[in-house]
């Protein structure tokens, strides 16, 4: 059976073993005798309903508001696989919760929405926001993702965050700098190409032009190929990236890049395309399950590519798992209101120099690989890597602080750090 379809055969048997799903809830309070039940519900549980009506914070205090983040899609862009509706993407929200949960200690509940009207669907995220620390938006396409995100930010006061958006953004420019360090060039001089002109693709191409990169120098292309200024079916997204150029498709657009940047769709960049890029190319195919193009295939094709995946079965996975459980960590530890650029450009540098530290030798285990040290297979720290936690979020709640989001203060640095530590421990123990 060839390598794909058995593990295809394995995800089944891996969601379908008992109990069904990925994820459940555990009380976390004694619950065994007549005391407890008086203590848990009526009469006992009165009295923090009342408190909580008094003083409306008091619910971080009594309730496990303050470490629960909702994952919350309507399915209308699930990986790559596109709109297939909110009962299917629920795997994947399950998935969003079990690496919350493993990697940095949150709830979630994934809630899947059956709503496609922005509007509809942004009433709907604001009714049951006080249950929740964070809201993480989730596999919601463009360009509806945009509006969505923007309202509730502006009018919630519970860090909100598209994870397409800005986690992929987050993971991709640490890594896009890290490569760019490896291969000699600079990121306001490399031609990069954006494959994508959804919610992830514009959101990270904003970012790598707060890090530098030149707008001239960047060619964008949705399914109908290369945006540039004239084209008259444009939303407003995708006006801010057109520029003058005769280049039409894809094809066309990778010919001298040095960067492509695929957050796409599986399968659309050739060998020959690949071969049309500059020396040392940097080729981050993003798109989820199946890539821009397969690694095995590009590295086949050219060795002196930098390459990464989304994916978990080969060198460099860029994908946002390595943000989101860090960043909401940091915003909900210090009570924040918002998820703001700073934040976002604080976990990008964490990243980017936690890749250039020795890997730990439990990292190396669990991968199996016994020399891992910072170069062109390993541009980005391994999800694995449990330095992740402290070094990310403690950067996004400093930041978070220092940009006056925050509505808690963390004085003791040191003791949030074992703090954190200590939350990773508890969470793998009950693994
Ligand atoms: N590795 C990671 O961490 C992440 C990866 N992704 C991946 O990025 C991809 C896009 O996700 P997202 O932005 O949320 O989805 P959206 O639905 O918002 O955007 C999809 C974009 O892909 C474009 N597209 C579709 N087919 C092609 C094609 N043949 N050539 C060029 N562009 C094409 C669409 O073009 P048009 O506008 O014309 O419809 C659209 O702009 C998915 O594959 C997803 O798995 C997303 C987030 C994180
Ligand atoms: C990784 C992810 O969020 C996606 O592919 O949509
Ligand atoms: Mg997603």
């Amino acid at each position: 059976m060839p390598k794909d379809s058995k593990l295809k055969e394995e995800a089944l048997l891996y969601h379908s073993s008992k109990p069904e799903g990925k994820i459940e809830v555990i009380p976390t309070k004694p619950h065994s005798t007549q005391k407890d039940l008086a203590l848990a519900y009526s009469p006992g549980v009165a009295e923090p309903c009342l408190a909580i009506n008094k003083n409306p914070i008091d619910s971080y205090k009594y309730t496990g508001k303050g470490n629960l983040v909702a994952v919350i899609s309507n399915g209308t862009a699930v990986l790559g696989l596109g709109n297939i509706g909110p009962d299917a993407s629920k795997p994947v929200m399950e998935g969003k919760g079990l690496l919350f949960k493993i990697f940095a200690g949150i709830n979630v509940f994934d809630i899947e929405v059956d709503e496609k009207d922005p509007e509809k669907f942004i009433q709907v995220v604001k009714a049951i926001a006080p249950t929740f620390g964070g809201i993480n938006l989730e596999d919601i396409k463009a360009p509806e993702a945009f509006e969505i995100e923007r309202r509730l930010k502006a009018e919630l006061r519970i860090p909100v965050m598209h994870d397409d958006q800005h986690g992929t953004a987050i993971i991709s420019a640490a890594a896009l700098l890290n490569a760019l360090e490896i291969s000699g060039k600079k990121i306001s001089e490399v031609k990069i190409v954006v494959s994508g002109a959804g919610a992830a693709a514009i959101s990270c191409t904003r970012l790598y032009k707060a890090l530098g990169a030149s707008a001239e120098n960047i060619l964008m292309c949705d399914s109908k190929g290369v945006i540039y200024k004239g084209r008259t079916d444009l939303n407003e997204e995708k006006l801010e990236f057109a520029v003058e150029t005769s280049d039409r498709t894809l094809e066309d657009a990778m010919k001298g890049s040095d960067v492509f940047m695929g957050l796409s769709k599986g399968n659309i960049v050739s060998p020959e395309m690949l071969l049309s890029m500059n020396s040392h190319p940097i080729v981050f195919a993003m798109a989820n399950p199946d890539p821009e193009i397969d690694y095995n295939l590009a590295i086949e094709t050219r060795n002196d590519v930098i390459m990464a995946t989304g994916r978990s079965d080969y060198p460099n996975q860029v994908n946002n798992v390595l943000g989101f459980p860090y960043i909401f960590r940091g915003a909900l530890d210090v009570h924040a209101t918002d998820i703001n650029q700073e934040m976002q450009l604080a976990a990008v540098r964490a990243l980017a120099e936690l890749a250039k530290e020795p890997v730990p030798e439990d990292v190396k285990q669990a991968y199996n690989i016994q020399d891992l040290k910072f170069g062109k297979d390993y541009i980005i720290p391994k999800p694995f890597d449990k330095r992740l936690i402290t070094k990310v979020s403690m950067a996004v709640a400093k930041a978070a602080i220092e940009s006056g989001v925050s509505r808690k203060a963390i004085t003791d640095w040191k003791a949030y750090e074992k703090e954190l530590e200590e939350r990773l421990n508890n969470t793998s123990k009950n693994s």
